[in-house]
């Protein structure tokens, strides 16, 4: 089993990462929180009361976990596709792979790095959406001190389950979605390159920009249903699974619930994308 695909995985997304949590940050508090009148709104808001650093909130976990995550998605699908059609990542390009191979292995890579994700996530989501300034003398201290005491917490409150909150809606957000996401970025590449060459890094950057956004278009949703339910807890609605929680977001806010977070999401996911295929492709030329 071929290991560049992991680590190349893993840098890549963290470069990814960094460059999209502000992004990630007013996308929670948008769809797990009603304070806000939109994107603007949030984004002053988090400003005036947490500084920059509001806006890095909950970054630590994911840039530890990400090389986990990362290389699970990007070195599960490598090795599937290698597995269905006998070509490595250097041979690819010359024999492309069907759409349906890339997206059985999408697939595959999503269902199987939500294993990995759903804990990380969680904790992400929940240090995301404490809204108190960094402690002051005489402040409330916020409900988490950081990821460690948010993971114990939980442990200790929920029980060891409780770290898996909402995985079930995160699975049903990531398995088809991540499939979408990698038949767009070959579709793209492959419309804008000749035959058997490698593409180059203008349509590797926006090859992945787009198949950032049109997964993310897609996975919003459930990405809604997904957060809500990491934050049902001692202190919040619980829901009894994720079609009462669809249920009662409607009713109670309308159908526009389910898109909250898709503008943010997007700008968001281009960059976020670009920089994490870029860099996947070429840290696997060169070691190639
Ligand atoms: C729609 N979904 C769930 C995805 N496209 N997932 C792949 C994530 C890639 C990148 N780390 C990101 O956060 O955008």
């Amino acid at each position: 089993m071929p290991v560049e695909e992991f680590v190349a995985g893993w840098i890549s997304g963290a470069l990814g990462l960094v460059l999209g949590h502000p992004f990630d940050t007013v996308k929670v508090r948008l769809q797990t929180q009603t304070t806000y009148r939109g994107i603007i709104d949030c984004m002053v808001k988090t400003y005036r009361h947490e500084s920059l650093l509001g806006f890095f909130k909950g970054m630590s976990f994911p840039i530890a976990s990400i090389a986990v995550v990362n290389s699970v998605l990007f070195g599960v699908y490598s090795n599937t596709l290698l597995a269905l059609t006998a070509t490595s990542h250097q041979e690819r390009w010359a024999q492309p792979p069907s759409y349906t191979q890339v997206f059985i292995a999408g697939c595959t890579g999503g269902f199987v790095q939500v294993y990995c994700l759903a804990p990380f996530d969680l904790i992400k989501v929940r240090l995301q959406n404490q809204t108190e300034p960094r402690a002051r003398p005489g402040s409330p201290p916020p409900r988490y001190r950081g990821p460690v005491h948010c993971a114990a917490s939980i442990c200790q409150e929920e029980g060891p389950r409780g770290l898996f909150r909402g995985a079930w809606a995160l699975t049903l957000r990531d398995t088809p979605t991540l499939g979408i996401y990698f038949v767009t970025y070959e579709w793209l590449c492959r419309q804008s390159t000749p035959d058997g060459q490698n593409p180059s890094s203008a349509t590797v950057l926006v090859a992945g920009g787009f198949a950032g956004i049109t997964s993310w278009a897609v996975a919003t949703p459930l990405d809604v249903i997904k957060s809500r339910m990491q934050m049902a807890g001692p202190k919040h609605r619980v829901y009894r699974g994720v079609l009462d929680c669809m249920a009662r977001s409607a009713r109670q806010e309308g159908l526009g619930v389910f898109f909250r977070g898709l503008t943010i999401n997007s700008a968001r996911a281009f960059p976020v994308n670009a920089v994490t295929f870029l860099s996947y492709e070429y840290l696997l030329r060169w070691w190639g």
